[in-house]
């Protein structure tokens, strides 16, 4: 092992001061720093906004808890917080079905104590190189708590009829404090809209802070939003401050709005017409002002039935609609989106920028993209890395029979693990699930048995 560690940030969440002290000796040679803290809400307040490369989680806090409940509650929260957090969870009672609770809830790795210290470092290592990935990875994957607005983060290609259309609506509706609904699938660049929209108004300076409703457990989601004061309910050991009011003077981005339960859909509508939020079991609203800009894939048919969403909070979330459309409805982007992330991703992996064949323009432009904008950028970034700095031809991309045909080892790529039937099995059942749902990444999530941050993990990983 070099001088220098490898990683900056390890947080170490647990209630054991042994344990506290076991893992900070062992880990201070691969860390710069080592944080510790008695509880995840704790290593959330230490934290203030810092993003580590790992937390190690214990996954039970109650004395004599053994069913990891409140550490699998806990994973979910600080997911929710940043959904590309690499957290391994530790447990004195490892049992499989905590472990595969664990990993479906969107750990990246679970040891059991007591550990290994080779097996602990292993795991810490592959998931703090995981989270690194993720961290250079696209910005969408960014904190959900940055602040939006960043130059270069917003860039929105594409000078199609339909995205000039949405850049035409994003600078009309932009600097008003007008609600936004911004409708499209999954990958189609809504969260840039978002940005964007947050970016051209006069609380640009102010956070856009934003809510993953497809990532946050439902009975997570009411004190997520607009927070508790201690002691309301078992489990709230102190006040906690919802989004909706840290997004005060900002902008609250709500992403996934068809994911909110249709009983705290009338709270929400309250907060909108009154500008006020009462946290869970306080008597006193607080005054809130914000702008609210939503997002949705959910299809026309669902967001217009009442079975599913309130229409009066529809009317009041969609002040302006923007319609993104599917990246195959507007194919003449294909060119200026691919130029951009070769020269994105060549620079990254520093690489010469690879040229690109007419044949295999001919194919990106002809794909479908059922997973839009995103699976174009990860298939660019997959064909930079293994290109070599050859030209690209059509089976450097994951796209389907043509691609397959040509270079089997293309689309099912060799795996330098050794389970790589249980790789391929996992890519293939990612990718039927993702078929079955039209590419809606909630449902197949849903069917997954994973968190949205977990699926996409998994898609970038074999490159869907
Ligand atoms: N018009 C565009 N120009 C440049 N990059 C884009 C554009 N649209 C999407 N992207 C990129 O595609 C990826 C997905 O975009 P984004 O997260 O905004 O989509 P989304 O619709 O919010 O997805 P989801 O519904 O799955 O959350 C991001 O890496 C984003 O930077």
């Amino acid at each position: 092992m070099s001088d220098k560690p490898e990683f900056d940030l390890a947080v170490v969440i647990d209630d054991d001061e042994d344990i506290l002290t076991a893992a900070t000796l062992l880990l201070r040679r691969m860390f710069a720093e080592v944080l510790t803290a008695p509880n995840p809400q704790a290593a959330l307040d230490m934290l203030g906004g810092r993003l580590p490369d790992v937390v190690l989680l214990d996954a039970n806090f109650a004395r004599g808890a053994t069913d990891a409940a409140e550490g699998l509650a806990w994973l979910g929260r600080l997911l929710a917080y940043d959904p590309d957090m690499a957290v391994v969870m530790i447990t004195a009672h490892a049992g499989l079905q905590v472990a595969v609770a664990a990993m479906k809830r969107g750990a990246t790795d679970f040891v059991s104590k007591p550990w290994s210290n080779e097996k602990l470092l292993t795991s810490v290592r592959t998931a703090a190189t995981l989270r690194r990935s993720r961290r250079d990875a696209p910005p969408e994957r960014q904190h959900p708590l940055a602040s939006g607005g960043t130059p270069g983060s917003t860039l929105l290609l594409g000078r199609s009829p339909a995205m000039a259309r949405v850049q035409s609506l994003i600078a009309r509706a932009g600097p008003t404090d007008a609600n936004v609904l911004i409708l499209g699938e999954n990958g189609t660049g809504k969260e840039l809209v978002a940005r964007a929209l947050h970016g051209a108004s006069h609380r640009a300076d102010a956070p856009m802070l934003t809510v993953d409703l497809g990532a946050i457990t439902e009975d997570l989601i009411d004190s997520e939003l607009f927070g508790h004061v201690k002691g309301a309910f078992t489990d709230a050991k102190s006040d906690r401050v919802g989004r909706i009011q840290a997004a005060n003077g900002g902008t609250l981005f709500l992403d996934e709005i068809g994911n909110l339960p249709l009983h705290l859909q009338p709270k929400l509508l309250s907060v909108l017409e009154q500008r006020k939020v009462t946290p869970v079991g306080a008597n006193t609203p607080v005054p809130v002002d914000i702008r609210v800009i939503a997002a949705t894939n959910m299809a026309p048919a669902m967001l217009t039935d009442d079975r599913y969403f309130r229409q009066d909070l529809l009317f009041r979330l969609n002040t302006v609609e923007i319609d993104l459309p599917p990246l195959r409805d507007r194919r003449e982007d294909v060119p200026e989106l691919l130029e951009h992330f070769l020269i994105l991703y060549a620079r990254r992996y520093g690489q010469p920028v690879p040229a690109i064949t007419p044949e295999a323009m001919t194919a990106l432009r002809h794909h479908d993209w059922p997973g839009n904008v995103r699976a174009l950028r990860h298939a660019v970034e997959r064909a930079v890395i293994l290109s070599g700095g050859q030209p690209l031809q059509p089976h450097d991309f994951p796209i389907g029979a043509t691609a397959s045909r040509l270079r089997p080892e293309a689309v099912v790529a060799p795996s330098s693990r050794q389970d790589l039937n249980l790789d391929r099995a996992e890519r293939r059942l990612v990718e039927e699930a993702l078929k079955k749902h039209g590419y809606n990444i909630s449902l197949a999530a849903a069917e997954l048995g994973l968190s949205r941050g977990a699926l996409y993990r998994r898609m970038e990983k074999h490159g869907l």
